[in-house]
C-alpha cells in the first residue's frame, strides 16, 4: 500500500533527534502534534506499512490562561480551563480580523487576552449577521469556533443595550450537556471580563436554590441546560426574563436527541417571542430544521463546510481496526499501555467502574465536573467516557480518540472524533474498533464523507495477560461482580443500538464478548433482550433459538459452565 498520512514517510535515520524518547521530552501540546508511536506495541500500522516516525509540527505553543472575573457566581473549575493561541491560516480560519468587526472596546480587549486575532470562518460569516440582529442557523464542523460565533454578538448586544442586573436576563444560551454549559459559561465569563454585565449558569445536578438566588439578583447572560432552565422559568419567582433579546441553542441536534424536545417547546413557548435567535450545530437533521422553524424568524443559513469533501478536520487522522470480540480488551489494553505518555479519550457504550478519569451520566455532577476539569488540565492520561462527553467539549491537547464501542451512527462518530484536532493547525488521531461483523459501518462513514483507513494490530505484540486477568476476575469477588455488570451493560447497550442491521445483538459472539470482560465463559447474568433486532438475524438455529442462545428460557445466552 502507498505511503499514508497516518504513518508519515519520514526516514528515521534522517533525523535521529526525532526518536520517540527525545520527542516525548520536547513535545508541545495540542497545536500540531508530532506523529507519535504506532498504535500498539509500536507496531500497529496502517495495513501493509511497517514502521513509522514522528514528524515536526507546525503551530504555536499553548498558553495557560487563568480567568479572573470579579462578577457573578463562579464555578471554581471554570478557572482551570486552558486557552490556546492559534495561528491564522487555511482550514477553519478566515482572513477577517476581529479588529475589523467594529466590536466594543471591552470585547476587543477580552478577545486580545484570549490571544485571538483572526476570526474563524464560521465567526467571520455569522458575527456580522448576528450583530445586525438577524437570526442565524449555523453549521460548521466540530472545533471550528462556534462558541465565540454566538457569544461575541451576545455580549455586544447586552453592552449596546446597557443591560444591568435589574434588567434581568437579556441572553439565554442553551447547551445539551452540563459540561458543555460549564465550558460555554467559562468562555462567556472571559468575554465579559471588561464589561459590567453579569453572567450565570443553571444546570441539572447543581444547587437549585443557589441558582435561584443568583437569578433573582439579575443574570444578564445565562447559560443553561434545558431541563433546569425550564424548571427556573416555571418556578423561580425572581427570574426576570421578559426582556430577553436573544436565545441561542448550541448543539441543537443533540438537544433534540437527548429527548429535550418537549422541554424546548415549552421553553420557547414561555420566552418572549420578540427576540433574536441563533441555532448552532456541527450536524444538521430534520428535527433541527423543525426546531429552527419554531424558534427562528427568517433565519440566514450559514453552512461553512457544505462544500468540503470531508466532514472532519484536516488535522485529524482516522483509522479503524478489525478486532474479533475476544481480543478487544487485550488490544485496548496493549494500546493504552503503549500510549501512557499521551492524552487519550476512550468511548464506551455504557458506563464502567474503573479507577481513572471517567465521566458518564450515572455520576454525581460534582464528580463529573471535577473529572472533566482534571482531564482538561492533565498533560497525559486517559478519560474513559460515554457519549456524555461526545459533544462540544473543548478539551485541550487530546492526542487520541478511541471508539472502543462503536457509535450509534455516523453523526455520533463525527462528534466523538471532534474532541481532538480542534482549532486551526491542530492535530489528533482517532481509532475505531470494529468486529468483523460490524464492518458494514464503514459504508455509513464513507457516505458521510469520513475518511478512515484500516490499521492492523500485530497479534504477537499484544500483551499476554488474558489468562492472568481471567484468573483475577474469577477469584476476586468485587472484580467479578463489576465485570459481570459491565458484561451485562455492554450486551444491553448493544441491543439498544439503532443500526440493528449492523450492530445486531443476536449476532454477537457471546463467548468472545465474555473473553473481552475477562471471563472464560459467558457469565450468568440476567439479560432481557427485546425482539426488536430479531428481524435482522441472519442465522437462526433450527431449534428456534438465536446463535448466541438468547431466549425467554435462557436469558443469559450461551454458556457452557456458569460462573
Ligand atoms: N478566532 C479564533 N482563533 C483561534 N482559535 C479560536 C478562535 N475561535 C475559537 N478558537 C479556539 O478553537 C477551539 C474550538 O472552538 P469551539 O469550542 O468554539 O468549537 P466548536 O465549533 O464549538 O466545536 P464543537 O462543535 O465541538 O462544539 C477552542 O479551543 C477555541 O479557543
Amino acid at each position: 500500500m502507498a505511503n499514508t498520512e497516518i504513518i508519515p514517510d519520514t526516514n528515521p535515520t534522517q533525523n535521529p533527534k526525532l526518536g520517540y524518547e527525545s520527542v516525548k521530552k520536547k513535545r508541545k501540546r495540542n497545536r500540531g502534534k508530532k506523529e507519535d508511536e504506532k498504535l500498539c506495541s509500536g507496531e500497529m500500522n496502517e495495513k501493509g506499512e511497517s514502521g513509522g516516525e514522528e514528524k515536526e509540527f507546525v503551530g504555536t505553543k499553548e498558553v495557560e490562561h487563568d480567568n479572573e472575573v470579579e462578577q457573578g457566581d463562579e464555578v471554581e473549575e471554570d478557572k482551570k480551563i486552558k486557552k490556546k493561541k492559534v495561528k491564522s491560516g487555511s482550514g477553519i480560519m478566515s482572513s477577517v480580523t476581529f479588529e475589523s468587526m467594529s466590536l466594543s472596546e471591552p470585547t476587543m480587549k477580552a478577545i486580545k487576552d484570549m490571544g485571538f486575532h483572526y476570526t474563524t470562518e464560521i465567526q467571520a460569516r455569522s458575527l456580522p449577521l448576528l450583530i445586525k440582529g438577524i437570526d442565524v442557523l449555523g453549521a460548521a464542523r466540530t472545533g471550528s469556533g462556534k462558541t465565540l460565533a454566538f457569544l461575541v454578538p451576545a455580549v455586544e448586544l447586552l453592552y449596546q443595550l446597557h443591560f444591568a442586573p435589574r434588567n434581568g436576563t437579556g441572553v439565554i444560551i442553551i447547551c445539551p450537556t452540563r459540561e458543555l454549559a460549564i465550558q460555554t459559561h467559562a468562555v462567556a465569563k472571559e468575554l465579559l471580563k471588561y464589561h459590567s454585565q453579569t453572567h450565570g449558569l443553571v444546570i441539572g445536578g447543581s444547587a437549585r436554590k443557589t441558582e435561584a438566588e443568583r437569578l433573582a439578583k439579575g443574570v444578564n447572560l445565562l447559560v443553561a441546560t434545558p431541563g433546569r432552565l425550564l424548571d427556573h422559568l416555571q418556578n423561580t419567582k425572581g427570574f426576570i426574563y421578559n426582556r430577553l433579546k436573544c436565545l441561542t441553542i448550541d448543539e441543537a441536534d443533540r438537544i433534540l436527541e437527548a429527548n429535550f424536545e418537549e422541554e424546548m417547546k415549552q421553553i420557547i413557548k414561555i420566552l418572549p417571542k420578540e427576540r433574536q435567535a441563533a441555532l448552532f450545530s456541527a450536524t444538521q437533521t430534520e428535527k433541527v430544521a423543525d426546531l429552527a422553524c419554531l424558534s427562528l424568524k427568517d433565519p440566514v443559513y450559514v453552512g461553512v463546510d457544505d462544500e468540503r469533501n470531508w466532514v472532519t478536520n484536516e488535522g485529524l487522522e482516522q483509522g479503524y481496526c478489525v478486532v474479533p470480540c475476544a481480543k478487544r480488551f487485550i488490544v485496548l489494553y496493549s494500546f493504552l499501555k503503549r500510549h501512557q505518555s499521551q492524552k487519550v479519550m476512550v468511548f464506551f457504550s455504557s458506563y464502567i467502574h474503573v479507577d481513572c478519569f471517567d465521566i458518564h451520566g450515572q455520576q454525581k455532577q460534582q464528580k463529573r465536573t471535577n473529572t472533566f476539569f482534571d482531564f482538561c488540565k492533565a498533560e497525559k492520561g486517559m478519560l474513559l467516557c460515554t457519549n456524555v462527553a461526545a459533544r462540544g467539549l473543548d478539551i485541550p491537547s487530546v492526542d487520541w480518540i478511541i471508539q472502543y464501542d462503536p457509535p450509534d451512527d455516523r453523526k455520533e462518530y463525527v462528534h466523538r472524533v471532534g474532541r481532538t484536532a480542534r482549532g486551526e493547525g491542530s492535530k489528533g488521531k482517532a481509532l475505531l474498533f470494529l468486529t468483523p461483523e460490524e464492518l458494514q459501518f464503514l459504508s455509513h462513514l464513507k457516505a458521510a464523507k469520513v475518511p478512515v483507513k484500516e490499521y492492523e494490530f500485530p497479534e504477537k505484540k499484544l500483551a499476554n495477560v488474558q489468562s492472568h486477568l481471567e484468573k483475577l476476575v474469577s477469584k476476586n469477588y468485587y472484580l467479578n461482580k463489576s465485570a459481570k455488570e459491565a458484561y451485562r451493560s455492554y450486551v444491553l447497550a448493544y441491543n439498544s443500538h439503532s443500526s440493528k442491521d449492523i450492530f445486531n445483538v443476536h449476532r454477537l459472539d457471546l463467548q468472545g464478548v465474555a473473553a473481552s470482560f475477562c471471563f472464560d465463559n459467558p457469565p450468568k447474568v440476567c439479560i432481557n433482550i427485546d425482539s426488536g433486532a430479531s428481524k435482522f438475524r441472519n442465522t437462526k438455529r433450527k431449534d428456534g433459538r438465536s446463535r448466541n442462545g438468547f431466549s425467554s428460557s435462557n436469558p443469559h445466552g450461551n454458556r457452557s459452565s456458569g460462573h
